[in-house]
């Protein structure tokens, strides 16, 4: 049988690292994790647990007591928190707002990284795991590294559509910059593109190109590996 293949795909928000990971991870019979979604649920226990998200040594301390559980399905991608479903609540603007704070303490991203390295560890025929540091920390000998990219405008808009309009492109892009730009200043793992990731910018790129060409870098790598 072939070497489990492992895909890290990472990049700032909106630039489709969710749409393009279950569509490619789909496409290609592998697993599916999305590790901004644990983070997202580690910042909803803080808050639903009266922890003062900008008080690093109060989420350090909590760290170790959620249990995240992640579904690595790509149609079905599910996550639960103490065994109550997560799916849509991580999804706040509450918790947008705060997930960088918590993400940015070491203790949450020590837990974190090592529940990752045994979902990639423990799929049989291979991965896709998207995120901001995977192909720098959590997995650095990745079959495949993709870093996409867009610009800040596309992005807002791509984000605003989403949420119905319901806030505006020009507000939606200042909290993405101020997140990206918190994700990429902390000193943790910040978000970074790894030397040997490949970058796709996929401002002008419809959803179905990227994937078409994600899955072309990665059958490319497999091949050279094989
Ligand atoms: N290439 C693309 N062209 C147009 N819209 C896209 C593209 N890729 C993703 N989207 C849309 O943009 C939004 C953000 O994509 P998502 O995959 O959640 O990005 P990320 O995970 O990087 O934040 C979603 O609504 C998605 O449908
Ligand atoms: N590997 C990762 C993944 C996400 N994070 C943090 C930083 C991000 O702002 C948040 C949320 O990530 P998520 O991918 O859900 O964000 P978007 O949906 O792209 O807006 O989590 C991280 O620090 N490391």
């Amino acid at each position: 049988m072939d070497n489990p293949v492992i895909v890290a795909i990472d990049g700032p928000s909106g630039t489709g690292k969710s749409s393009t990971s279950k569509a490619v991870a789909a496409k290609l019979g592998l697993s599916y994790l999305d590790t901004g979604a644990q983070y997202r649920a580690i910042t909803w226990w803080m808050l639903t647990n009266g922890i003062d998200v900008n008080d690093p040594a109060a989420v350090a301390d909590s760290a170790g007591k959620p249990v995240i559980v992640s579904g690595t399905d790509p149609l079905d991608p599910q996550i639960s928190v103490d065994g109550a479903d997560a799916t849509a609540p991580i999804r706040s603007q509450e918790v947008t707002a705060a997930v960088s704070a918590v993400s940015a303490v070491p203790e949450v991203r020590a837990r974190m990284v090592e529940v990752q390295r045994a979902a990639a560890a423990s799929a049989a025929a291979g991965i896709v795991v998207e995120g901001r540091d995977i192909g720098t920390t959590v997995l650095p000998d990745a079959t495949a590294k993709i870093f996409l990219t867009a610009s800040a405008g596309v992005r807002a808009a791509r984000r605003s559509t989403e949420l119905k309009g319901a806030v505006s492109v020009a507000a939606t892009q200042e909290a993405l910059t101020r997140r990206d730009a918190a994700d990429s200043g902390r000193k943790t793992s910040p978000l970074a593109k790894a030397a040997d990731a490949i970058e796709v910018d996929t401002s002008e790129l419809t959803l179905d190109q990227v994937v078409d060409r994600v899955v072309a870098l990665v059958e490319q790598k497999r091949a050279t590996v094989r």
